[in-house]
């Protein structure tokens, strides 16, 4: 491609500040990795946080690039130079021109919340293919672009791999978990939805974002990259919610309200556990909603993803049957009875996930709440604190035990246990470090009738190796055997 068509194309978004550059030049390929840089390519350095890729312009220049997009004012790199505002922007910008705009042909659906993205996204992408779609999927699970699997490093990968991956997708639709990260750092940029959801916003990722406030105000500019004529679904009964319907109402966006609340345009006027069951109702008409997914989050899961189907006009009794025959996503409350005892293996590791799967538990009638849990490494501190206060007040018994430690040693994880233990526990608490014995302790606790909570892995594989041979939650509850 020639060099001019990118460069024209950051003038025309005004990202361009200097440039010093033979437009009529070919280039062979971008990078924005050094890793990735083949002869010809063009080098894009981002001021990253744990490194600036401006320190890596001349292995870039080594490795063959013939350009460099960057943020620093330099005179003479080596390599015809553009200098630009924000460089992670202009690596959206060159890369959606660069694949020819990969998206515009397809039906963008955007999911954005702190809880229930990956269960919506896998949701509506099943509603869409039953009818007939081909629907590719970006999450934390998996990438699944022509209805193949491809494993994901990140929820939202960046705009390079977004656009190489859409590029090379024949699907029609296209359904994406978009992160408060994935949007800071403009990985999403160039992108334009047709629909945007808002599951909900509670305390996750302060470690990154300085407040909650600042959290909110990324992830509303998910809907800032709606088309002129996308759309919104966003639950209201969230106060962060209500507050983005009102903003998006002022725009003139076409938004629709889920919600208990009076005036949501998808009005949950009931609900219920066993069968998972939610009634809706829009205007006058009220819809029965089956489903095989338990607690009260799945309702609001179900109810969004019944209502974007709606509103992308697609046939209420095809919607209906296809939830109905949805087996739910791995690692989501996904439930595993053995002797009647009933082990859910979820993914809930901020405190209003462990909220609804606790209370999900109850409501599910269960005599007695185990939870084991733990938390990851190097991720919001300031979020244990509140998981401690949820689970001493709503379980039984509680196993502290170790999540992913990430760069954290054992030591150092443990003293922290304890820690949260002594200041934020009470009596119903033990520590376990070793997850897969932490997993046993909470079997032989167990009597029938009761639900024993493994929170945090979901689906995921262990990261670290524990003491019993076990990859996961799954294959550790599977491979023990329950005497009662
Ligand atoms: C804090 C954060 O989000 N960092 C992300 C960010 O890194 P960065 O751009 O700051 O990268 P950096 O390592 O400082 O390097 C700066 C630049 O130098 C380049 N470089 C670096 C080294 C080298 O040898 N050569 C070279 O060219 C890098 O490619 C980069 O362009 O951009 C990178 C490319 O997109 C991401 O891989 C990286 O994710 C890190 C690894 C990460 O762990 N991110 C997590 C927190 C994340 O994004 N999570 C969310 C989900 C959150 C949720 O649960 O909701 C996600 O969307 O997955
Ligand atoms: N609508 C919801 N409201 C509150 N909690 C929910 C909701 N949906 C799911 N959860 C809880 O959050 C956990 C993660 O769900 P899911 O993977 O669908 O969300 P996510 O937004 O993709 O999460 P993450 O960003 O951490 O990957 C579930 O295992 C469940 O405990």
């Amino acid at each position: 491609m020639k060099l001019q068509e990118l460069v024209y194309e950051l003038e025309s978004k005004s990202e361009v500040i200097n440039k010093n550059v033979d437009e009529t030049m070919q280039i062979s390929g971008l990078a924005d990795n050094t890793s990735q840089i083949e002869e010809g390519y063009l080098f894009i350095a981002i001021k990253g946080f744990l490194k600036d890729g401006h320190t890596y312009i001349d292995e870039a220049i080594q490795k063959g690039a013939a350009v460099i997009i960057g943020e620093a004012d330099l005179q003479n790199p080596g390599v015809p130079y553009v200098q630009v505002k924000n460089a992670r922007k202009a690596l959206g910008i060159i890369s959606s021109k660069y694949y020819d705009y990969p998206s515009r042909n397809k039906t963008l659906i955007g999911i954005t919340g702190t809880n229930g993205k990956t269960t919506t996204s896998y949701l509506v992408k099943h509603i869409l293919a039953s009818l007939g779609h081909s629907c590719a999927l970006f999450g934390s699970i998996h990438n699944i672009i022509n209805g193949v699997d491809y494993p994901s490093q990140h929820t939202t990968p960046n705009s390079l791999e977004i656009n190489r991956m859409l590029s090379e997708s024949n699907d029609d639709v296209v359904v994406m978990e978009v992160t408060s990260h994935a949007l800071t750092q403009y990985r999403v940029e160039g992108l334009a939805y047709d629909l945007a959801l808002f599951t909900n916003l509670s305390h996750d990722h302060l470690d990154y974002h300085d407040s909650m406030e600042e959290y909110f105000e990324a992830k509303k500019m998910l809907f800032d990259l709606l088309k002129s004529d996308g759309k919104a679904v966003i639950n209201t009964d969230d106060s962060w919610g209500q507050k983005l319907a009102d903003i998006l109402k002022e725009d003139g966006t076409s938004t629709y309200r889920i919600g208990e609340m009076s005036g949501s345009d998808f009005r949950i006027v009931e609900s219920n556990f066993n069968p998972p069951r939610v009634k809706v109702q829009e205007k006058n008409e009220v819809t029965s909603i089956d489903s095989n997914m338990y607690g009260i989050h799945n309702m609001y899961n179900v109810t969004m993803a019944y209502a974007a189907a709606k509103v992308l006009g697609r046939k209420p009794a095809e919607i209906l049957s296809s939830i109905q025959n949805f087996e739910g996503v791995k690692g989501r409350f996904q439930i595993i009875t053995r002797h009647d005892v009933n082990f859910v293996i979820d993914y809930a590791h901020t405190p209003d996930a462990i909220f609804h799967c606790l209370s999900t538990a109850r409501q599910g009638g269960a005599e007695k709440v185990i939870h084991v849990f733990g938390f990851r490494g190097d991720r919001d501190r300031t979020k244990r604190r509140e998981m401690m206060a949820i689970t001493s007040e709503l379980s039984d018994h509680y196993i502290l035990t170790f999540d992913d430690l990430n760069s954290v040693s054992k030591e150092d994880m443990e003293k922290e246990l304890q820690h949260l233990q002594n200041e934020h526990g009470n009596e119903k608490g033990r520590i376990v470090t070793d997850r897969t014995k932490a997993i046993k302790q909470a079997m032989e606790l167990a009597e029938a009738g009761d639900w024993v909570l493994i929170t945090g892995k979901g689906n995921e594989a262990y990261q670290q190796r524990y003491d019993l041979p076990a990859e996961s939650d799954e294959d550790m509850v599977k491979s023990l055997s329950y005497q009662p």
